[in-house]
This record gives structure tokens, C-alpha cells and sequence, in this order.
């Protein structure tokens, strides 16, 4: 059999479809490659045969108008042991399929593999295009992919292979574990467990926030606003730090996608611009110092919130008891209690932002035409709200000391003129008058006996038709919230005797309350949102 089908001599003068730019500048260097995969047959019954493969990776690149070619070329041999099957029945077998003139033309990979008896060499190289060759020439250019993420698997439908090699191998390197993982490939000893990728990132992510932490308070973006580009001398000199010690900071900035590393130094990325210059209309600045002052230390405490079920604000240095849930802020002389106070507006005013948009739109309250928001803080939600409804005038009612802070907060705007912040204490005092009421935030801070006096209080003082509107990261059904749920849960058990609830909790509760027609809305924000009507 198969004299018919005799041994086609590669054509020399064919080139690999791939590399066809520049076709002048790789002429000299190109080395002769025989043309696409080939089987050699001359009888196949219990014979071994070759396959002839043969393929070039060009890693190109250029400097100036200079184009740098490396050539990397192999000629790959494997030999195929045919089963000792009838010559004749082979024969039809090879003819009901593809001509035999490339390699594979018998489908090795599928119902062709009967046929083989074994494999020396690569696999794949019988298949069609030496992949694993291939891969190991790509990773001598580039990256070697971790020795634990190539994985070797078993599939029945494949004969007996010697050489199934890890692809992040070198060849023939005959490294210690080379048997190992034949062996593994064979199915005879245990494959190691996958790398865990993920698990690492949890163990070190905490390293991740603290370069941000550190960036953010060292003014990094800060000094690389409106574009600014810099070196690490020059960034060091400016913020008064290490060379040695900024240029590391930078390129863990510039690994965590914080800025953008080039020849002329560093600059801010679209994220850092955005978010982390400390006067940007969208900066979470005041947030994430917060972070990194307060609740970094807050979760250091967690173990212990755990197992008391407690909050852990008596264990934050310098914290006073009997202001639990005015400033959840360490406070300790007057001069530190403002600094503490307005650290804390920063956060809360950077937060709200974030949601405010979400919150205003998540219902239609063109009805109403006064609204006060209790807690209402420095007013960014307010803000929103006389955006959205040009004729709704807001009452922003808050603690003194908040509101005395909080004038550095407000845009300077038209609509500031339907906004007015009136202090007081929402437990002892008599409510403003308002046909809408808004509590952002301020529910699942407290324990139930206060939310019950509150929502009471807000009750009687709302008149029939009048809305409450209820601004909180709703828990779901399986008692997760969409978004960051654990964090919600974990930081309101570190640091408030309240609890979150889910949209069907907040409707038995506003309508044990007197309200009614109380509708959830999920927003997609951090807060969603809830209206009732009384
Ligand atoms: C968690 S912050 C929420 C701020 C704002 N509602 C928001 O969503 O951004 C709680 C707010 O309630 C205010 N607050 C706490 N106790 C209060 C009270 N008894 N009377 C009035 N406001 C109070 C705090 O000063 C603070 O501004």
C-alpha cells in the first residue's frame, strides 16, 4: 500500500503565510522552512513515520526607522508508530478520509488516533501546527507562563504520547521534574493543585490600599494634576520624600493602574484624575483618608467584633464613648474634634456623591415642593435633589458642630439658594415642616429602639400624602446586597449598633409606621433607595 501516495519533497521556496510585512527587511534572515505540515507515508502497517513540521516565529521591532528582526525557526520531528492493523483496511480507512498529504489527514486527534499505536515526539506536531513548540519559542521571547499554570490533561481519545512536554519548559532541559510530570500526565501520581491567584491577591491586597493610602496622602496625584508629567526626582523633591523610597511608590502606583510610567516620567491616569487629585469635582480624596486613619484601624479590631458581636469604637485610639453615633471619628481636645469632624464630612460629602445622581432619580418626586433631609450632613444629596427638581427647596438638618463645617462644602451654584441648613438634634427637636423627608444613611446606624423613635417622630410630623424617602445599601433575599455587601455588613458591625435590612424589612418597618405604598427601587449605586407615602 501507499506507493501510490509517494514522499512529496517539501517545496523550499514556500514561507510561512504569517510573516509577510516587511517582507524585504527579513529576506536575508528568513531561514528556509519546508512547506505546511506534511506526512511522509510510505506504508504505514506497525511502522513508525515521520511528521515534518515546520513553522518561524519573526519577533520584530524597531528603533528609529531601523527595523530589528530575530528569526526563530525549528524543524520539528515526531514519529508516529502505526497500529498493526490489515494494510488493506487501513488503506480504505485513509482513503474514506482526507488526502493523506498533510499531517493529521488521517485525524489523528480523533477517530484516525485507533490507528496509532504511539507517538515520539509532539503530539500536536501530527495534529497540524506544533503548538507546544510554538508556545515554548513564544516564552522564550516573552514571559515564561508560571511553571504551576501549565496544565497537562488526559483525554482517552489520544494514543500514547512519550513526550507530552510543559509548554513553559525549555527543550530538552531534562529539569528535575520532568518525570514527575509525565508521570502526572500518565495519571500515576497527583497533579499539583492550581496556583491560587485569587487567595494571593486577598493575602496581599491589603498592600495594594495602603500604596493608595500613601500615595493619596503624600499629595502624589496631587502634584501631577492638569497632566503634569514628572520624574521621581522631581515628585520626591515636591512632596518631600526619598528618592528611593517615591520611585518605588510610583511603580507600585503605576502596577496598580494609578498613573502612567513612561520616558518622560510619571503622570496621572484617567482614574487617578478623576477620583484621587484632592480638589477634583469627583475626588473620593476625603474617603480614602478616612480609610487610612480611621478604619484601617477599625478592622484591625475585627477578630474581636467577631466573636463579641459588638462594635470595636471603644478600641479606636482616643475615642469617646458618649459621642458614638454624633462622629464615628476619634475625638479627644476640641482643636483634634474639628479636624476629626470635617475628616469625617469629607468622607461622608466624597460617598454621597457617588450615589447622590442614583438616589434623586430613582423615583419621581415632582410632587413635592419642600423636603427636608435629616442628617442631611454637608448637603451633597441635597445638591442633587434641587438639580433634578428646580422647584423643590430643601432643609438641610444636621448636628451643629456638622453644620458649622459645612459651608466649605457647597458648589458654587445657583440652585444653593433653594437649599438652607437649619441645626438640630433630630431626637430632641422639633422637625422643620416638609412635605418629603429623606433619611440617607442614617437608618442602619442605629439600634432599633432609636430607628423606631425616629421614624415615629418623622411619622407624626408628615402630613397624609407627604413621602419619606429612605436612601441605604438594601440587603437582598439570600441577605447579600448587589454591591460590596460584606463590606456594608462587616463596617456597620465594627462600628454602629445598627444593622442593614432588606427591601421587605424596610417595608414591614415604614409601614408598622403608618406609611404606606412603600416601594424599593435598586439602583445600581452604592445607596439604593425606598419611598413611602404617609
Ligand atoms: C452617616 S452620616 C450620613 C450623612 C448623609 N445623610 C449622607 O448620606 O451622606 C450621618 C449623619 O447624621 C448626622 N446625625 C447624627 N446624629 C444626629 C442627630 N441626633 N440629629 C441630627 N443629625 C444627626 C451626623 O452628623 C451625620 O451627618
Amino acid at each position: 500500500m501507499g506507493q501510490g501516495r509517494a514522499l512529496q519533497e517539501p517545496d523550499k521556496s514556500v514561507r510561512p503565510a504569517s510573516v509577510t510585512h516587511r517582507e524585504d527587511a527579513l529576506q536575508d534572515e528568513l531561514p528556509e522552512i519546508p512547506d505546511a505540515p506534511r506526512l511522509m507515508t510510505t506504508g504505514l502497517n506497525g511502522k513508525e513515520h515521520s511528521v515534518f513540521t515546520g513553522v518561524a516565529i519573526v519577533h520584530c521591532s524597531s528603533t528609529g526607522d531601523r527595523l530589528e528582526t530575530k528569526v526563530l525557526e525549528f524543524h520539528e520531528e515526531t514519529k508516529v508508530k502505526f497500529s498493526e492493523l490489515s494494510e488493506e483496511l487501513l488503506w480504505e480507512y485513509i482513503h474514506s478520509g482526507e488526502p493523506m498529504d498533510k499531517a493529521g489527514g488521517y485525524g489523528i486527534q480523533a477517530l484516525g488516533g485507533m490507528l496509532v499505536e504511539h507517538v515520539s515526539g509532539d503530539f500536536l506536531n501530527v495534529v497540524g501546527f506544533p503548538l507546544n513548540h510554538f508556545c515554548k519559542k513564544l516564552a522564550q521571547l516573552y514571559c515564561p507562563p508560571p511553571h504551576e499554570a501549565a496544565r497537562c490533561v488526559k483525554h482517552d481519545s489520544i494514543p500514547s504520547v512519550d513526550t507530552f512536554k510543559d509548554l513553559s519548559d525549555e527543550e530538552g532541559s531534562g529539569q528535575p521534574g520532568g518525570d514527575r510530570q509525565e508521570a502526572a500526565c500518565n495519571g500515576t501520581v497527583e497533579t499539583p493543585p492550581p496556583f491560587p491567584t485569587e487567595l494571593l491577591g486577598l493575602i496581599e491586597g491589603f498592600k495594594g490600599s495602603k500604596v493608595l493610602f500613601t500615595a493619596c496622602k503624600l499629595k502624589v496625584f496631587d502634584v501631577l494634576k492638569d497632566g503634569t508629567i514628572l520624574t521621581a526626582e522631581d515628585i520626591a523633591s515636591k512632596i518631600d520624600t526619598s528618592v528611593c523610597g517615591t520611585e518605588r511608590l510610583l511603580d507600585a502606583c503605576a502596577t496598580l493602574g494609578l498613573l502612567e510610567r513612561s520616558e518622560r516620567g510619571y503622570s496621572n491616569t484617567e482614574l487617578a484624575r478623576l477620583y484621587l487629585v484632592s480638589e477634583g469635582e469627583h475626588s473620593l480624596h476625603g474617603f480614602i483618608t478616612l480609610c487610612n486613619e480611621y478604619t484601617w484601624e477599625l478592622f484591625t479590631h475585627l477578630e474581636s467584633a467577631i466573636r463579641e458581636g459588638t462594635n470595636q469604637f471603644h478600641e479606636v485610639s482616643g475615642r469617646r464613648a458618649d459621642n458614638l453615633f454624633k462622629c464615628p471619628i476619634p475625638l479627644q481636645d476640641s482643636s483634634r474634634s474639628k479636624e476629626a469632624q470635617l475628616q469625617f464630612m469629607h468622607a461622608m460629602h466624597d460617598l454621597t456623591k457617588l450615589s447622590a445622581h442614583a438616589v434623586a432619580t430613582a423615583f419621581d418626586l415632582s410632587r413635592f415642593t419642600s423636603a427636608c433631609h435629616l442628617g442631611g450632613c454637608t448637603g451633597a444629596l441635597a445638591h442633587a435633589l434641587v438639580q433634578e427638581y428646580p422647584h423643590l427647596k430643601v432643609t438641610v438638618f444636621d448636628l451643629p458642630e456638622v453644620l458649622e463645617l459645612a459651608p466649605s462644602f457647597q458648589p458654587a451654584r445657583e440652585q444653593a439658594a433653594q437649599i438652607h441648613f437649619m441645626p438640630g438634634d433630630f431626637f430632641q427637636d422639633r422637625l422643620p415642616e416638609a412635605e418629603l423627608y429623606v433619611l440617607s444613611r442614617i437608618i442602619h446606624e442605629w439600634p432599633e429602639d432609636k430607628v423606631h423613635q425616629l421614624l415615629g417622630k418623622i411619622s407624626e410630623r408628615c402630613k397624609p400624602g407627604g413621602g419619606l424617602l429612605v436612601a441605604e445599601a438594601i440587603l437582598d433575599e439570600e441577605r447579600r446586597n448587589s454591591r460590596g455587601a460584606w463590606v456594608q455588613s462587616l463596617s456597620t458591625l465594627l462600628q454602629t449598633q445598627g444593622r442593614q435590612r432588606s427591601g421587605e424589612e424596610y417595608q414591614r418597618l415604614l409601614r408598622a409606621q403608618g406609611f404606606h405604598d412603600v416601594r424599593v427601587v435598586r439602583t445600581g449605586a452604592l445607596l439604593d433607595a425606598v419611598l413611602a407615602t404617609r
